[in-house]
């Protein structure tokens, strides 16, 4: 007898989201149906080729089902879960009404994304709905439909504390996920404090993920250069300061974790490969909602808001060359 497959919509199939669909795909547990724009051209007719560390090389990887956009998806649902696995830059837009449509009353909605405070305008938006938190530590990246997969899968998965959904339900409804998505090459966890577990991630994410997107060379190379120690070390002790005030205890030890955690490769964080493809980065949800929780705290934190002044100035200038920003054309100087 076969058993029915959990119908999964996946918004995002950037590098980490490609090898997620790929993941669902492998354990056999699921359908997926992914949203492609600029891929869906060459996806629908060649796939996806993958180069991975956990599965090999595949030359052509499509999901059960492709869709132009998420209204065009709704013919293959209703889905149980949507993944949201696109960069999150709410500065500029935000994903609560592109996934409105295929969201219904038992939809679960998984956030794979970098940083903290993402969660709140999906929860408000749909107050009834399951709200999960996927914490991916993975190296993948999608140039023209190519993924590079070079460090594993781990995801740790788990309940936004202020999704207030009945907990139970919810926890049972993560933990269904958790299932589905392991498989014999990757590893999936269910995650009990989530919190915990975003400023244990914003360590690497708020340092090296900036200070190589701002010098525009890879973790490797900032370590050989002289950076993770003169730079990288005392930022990282900054987010260990602002956890604390916010609740999160972290140990010293992460620190040598997370700059060792790429090794022995030379790896270009995804922010930095934001900067190479000349997207938008993740700036308020990895730096600045840190910095804003270090000033209403009163912590000291030079080196992260110094970080985040930085990014700013280089988002502006991708939002200039992307026509969402104009600059006046007599430079404004002050009277
Ligand atoms: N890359 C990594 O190794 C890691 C990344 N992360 C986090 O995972 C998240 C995803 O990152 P990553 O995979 O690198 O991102 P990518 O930039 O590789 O991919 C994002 C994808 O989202 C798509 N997208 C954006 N908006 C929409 C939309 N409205 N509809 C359909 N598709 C859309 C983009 O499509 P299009 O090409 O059309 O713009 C692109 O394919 C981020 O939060 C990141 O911080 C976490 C751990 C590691
Ligand atoms: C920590 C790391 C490098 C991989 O999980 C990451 O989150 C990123 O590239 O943004």
């Amino acid at each position: 007898m076969s058993v029915e497959k959990t119908k999964i919509l996946l918004i995002g199939s950037g590098g980490v989201g490609t090898i997620a669909s790929y993941a669902l795909e492998y354990a056999g547990k699921s359908e997926v149906t992914s949203v492609l724009r600029s891929d869906y051209n060459k996806v629908t007719e060649k796939g996806f080729s993958i180069d991975s560390c956990d599965y090999g090389q595949i030359d052509s990887f499509r999901p059960s089902h492709i869709a132009k956009s998420v209204e065009d998806s709704l013919r293959y649902g209703p889905f149980e879960y949507i993944l949201v696995v696109t960069k999150s830059v709410p500065e500029v837009g935000s994903m609560v009404d592109v996934i409105a449509p295929a969201v219904s009353d038992n939809t679960a909605i998984v956030l794979i994304q970098n940083g903290i405070g993402i969660e709140g305008e999906v929860i408000t938006k749909f107050p009834k709905n399951a709200v999960l938190s996927g914490v991916s530590m993975i190296g993948s990246s999608n140039i023209d439909s190519h993924i590079n997969h070079e460090a594993p899968d781990s995801l740790k998965v788990g309940v936004f504390e202020s999704n207030k959904a009945v907990k139970d339900v919810t926890q049972a409804v993560c933990k269904k996920f958790v299932e589905i998505y392991s498989n014999d090459k990757n590893s999936c966890v269910y995650d009990e404090s989530v919190k915990f577990t975003r400023w244990r991630k914003l360590v690497y994410n708020a340092t090296l993920n900036s200070v190589c997107a701002i010098t525009g060379v890879d973790s490797g190379r900032l370590e050989v250069f002289g950076g993770t120690d003169s730079i990288i070390r005392k930022a990282m002790r900054e987010v260990l300061a602002v956890a604390k005030s916010d609740g999160v205890e972290l140990p010293e030890d992460v620190i040598d974790f997370m700059i060792r955690s790429d090794d022995p490769v030379y790896y270009a964080p995804s922010m930095l490969i934001d900067v190479h493809k000349g997207n938008l980065m993740e700036v308020e949800v990895i730096s600045g909602n840190a910095v804003r929780i270090a000033e209403k705290n009163g912590v000291s934190a030079p080196y992260l808001t110094l970080l985040y002044e930085l990014l700013k100035v280089i988002q502006k200038k991708t939002m200039e060359k992307k026509g969402l920003l104009t600059v006046p054309k007599e430079r404004p100087v002050p009277k």
